[in-house]
């Protein structure tokens, strides 16, 4: 039989360990040991294996049935088994309501961050980029970079704020959770949910990438209108790890964020001992090499909201709290047309990073695999003036896009800079002049064709 692309992709798989349920936001069912699941409802006087029911609800009790999440976890310890919490002062991971001290219609363009400094986990090595809304009020996002050169050991982590997309860019990780075991690569992400414990463990001696933590409405898959019922990111493509569960009274140190401020705890037992759960908010895994592109076959260059993987909607339809795009490999077949992303002013706010290779819309060297940029509302921006140069005078055959993968967190709300953003050693202070060799090439003679 020819082996295809998509074969391979899913051959990769088979160096990941753990198992997975496929499907998006599907109603799982999962086990760890037989029976542990109770039959026909969700609260029985007594469970199996003399086990603990205890339900985590992603949504309002009284949300619509489509928008309607929560999952029943049966475990060793009911959550209530912890000390105290205790106030943690760390200046480290900022969270909504963000300062206006640093905002600017500024176009701002960031290195890469440096290797890691040593013992940083996944936890500590968080530096907040730029951010938007209220976490407390359960809006808006924040952007972060992690860098971690060791595992989380003896402690994990659980999020009240929102929830975290993680993306990779150096590195994997293999992150433990309530709900079971998943690891990512560089290509890969996960979503874990707001209130979810998990623990991060590295693959390699570092890692590092990008960390949307969205404050508001539930990512979900873009509607896909005309496109029809398939493409993008196909719901199966998803993964959810099955039940897996540590009997450990090994004690934890549990660090919990709320209302933007960290707390810790302690567990006298492993906070991963859910030997069955089910329902439909858990955590979840996606192999960007799986999105299905769809681009022009006639002409012009569309709108990036047709690389939409995943978007965190407003109340308001067609409004995006904030979404999540890429820009994939992808042939380019586009006849004459300006093929790179077009010049552009945008209501929404745009922050992009690169996974690998080069982005098309800057192909002059600065925006390098790790860094990332910010285009705030209406600040002009678009392609680099190598970008123009060779987009004005390529010739127009097909072209596979290769060697790219970047990706853009979009906005309804300004996206402000930290004080890490604007000056910590990382923004590049010349980036605006990648467009200022732009020259006119207006001529008034020039009727065209
Ligand atoms: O590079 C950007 O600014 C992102 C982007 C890409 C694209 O293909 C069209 C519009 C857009 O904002
Ligand atoms: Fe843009």
């Amino acid at each position: 039989m020819k082996k295809t692309k998509r074969q391979s992709a899913s051959k990769k798989e088979v160096t990941d360990p753990f198992h997975y349920m496929t499907g998006f936001g599907n109603h799982f069912s999962t086990e760890a040991l037989p029976n542990a699941l109770p039959v026909g409802q969700n609260s029985p006087q007594e469970l199996s294996y003399g086990l603990i029911a205890e339900q985590l609800s992603g949504t309002g009790f009284t949300a619509k049935r489509h928008e309607n999440q929560r999952s029943w976890l049966y475990r060793i310890h009911p959550s209530v088994k912890q000390s105290p919490y205790e106030p943690v002062v760390s200046e480290i991971w900022e969270s909504g309501p963000f300062s206006d001290t640093w905002l600017t219609p500024e176009r701002l363009r960031w290195n890469p961050q440096p290797p890691t400094e040593p013992r940083c986990d996944f936890i500590s090595g968080i530096r907040t980029v730029a951010g938007n809304g209220d976490a407390s009020m359960r809006q808006g996002s924040a952007i972060h970079l992690y860098s971690a050169s060791q595992s989380m050991e003896k402690r994990c982590f659980c999020n009240a704020d929102g929830d975290l997309l993680i993306i990779p860019q150096d590195g994997g990780l293999s992150i433990d959770t309530e709900f079971g075991r998943l690891q990512i690569k560089p290509t890969e992400i996960a979503v874990i949910q707001r209130g979810i414990k998990f623990r991060v463990s590295l693959l390699g001696p570092q890692a590092s990438g990008y960390l949307l933590e969205n404050y508001g409405n539930p990512f979900r898959l873009p509607d896909l209108g005309p496109i029809g019922a398939n493409g993008l990111a196909n719901p199966r493509d998803f993964n959810t790890p099955v039940a897996w569960f540590e009997d450990s009274n090994e004690p934890t140190q549990l660090l919990t964020k709320f209302g933007g401020h960290f707390f810790t705890c302690n567990l006298d037992h492993s906070p991963f001992d859910v030997v069955a759960w089910h329902g439909n908010y858990a955590p979840y895994k996606y192999d960007l090499k799986t999105f299905n592109t769809i681009n022009t076959v006639s002409f012009d260059h569309p709108d990036p909201s047709i690389f939409t993987v995943l978007t965190s909607p407003l109340d308001h339809e067609g409004l995006a709290n904030v979404d999540f795009v890429i820009f994939p490999p992808r042939w380019m077949v586009a006849e004459n047309t300006f093929r790179p992303p077009w010049f552009h002013r945008n209501i929404m706010s745009e922050y992009m990073g690169l996974i690998e290779g080069v982005y098309d819309a800057k192909p002059d060297g600065g925006f390098l695999p790790g860094g990332g940029s910010l285009h705030n509302c209406m600040s002009p921006h678009g392609p680099d003036g190598t970008a123009v140069e060779d987009a004005t005078k390529t010739k127009l055959t097909p072209q596979k896009q290769e060697n790219t993968l970047a990706f853009m967190f979009e906005s309804s709300f300004l996206y402000k800079p930290t004080a890490f953003a604007i000056n910590g050693g990382l923004r590049q202070e010349n980036y605006t002049d990648c467009w200022q060799n732009i020259s006119p090439t207006f001529d008034a003679a020039n009727t065209g064709k």
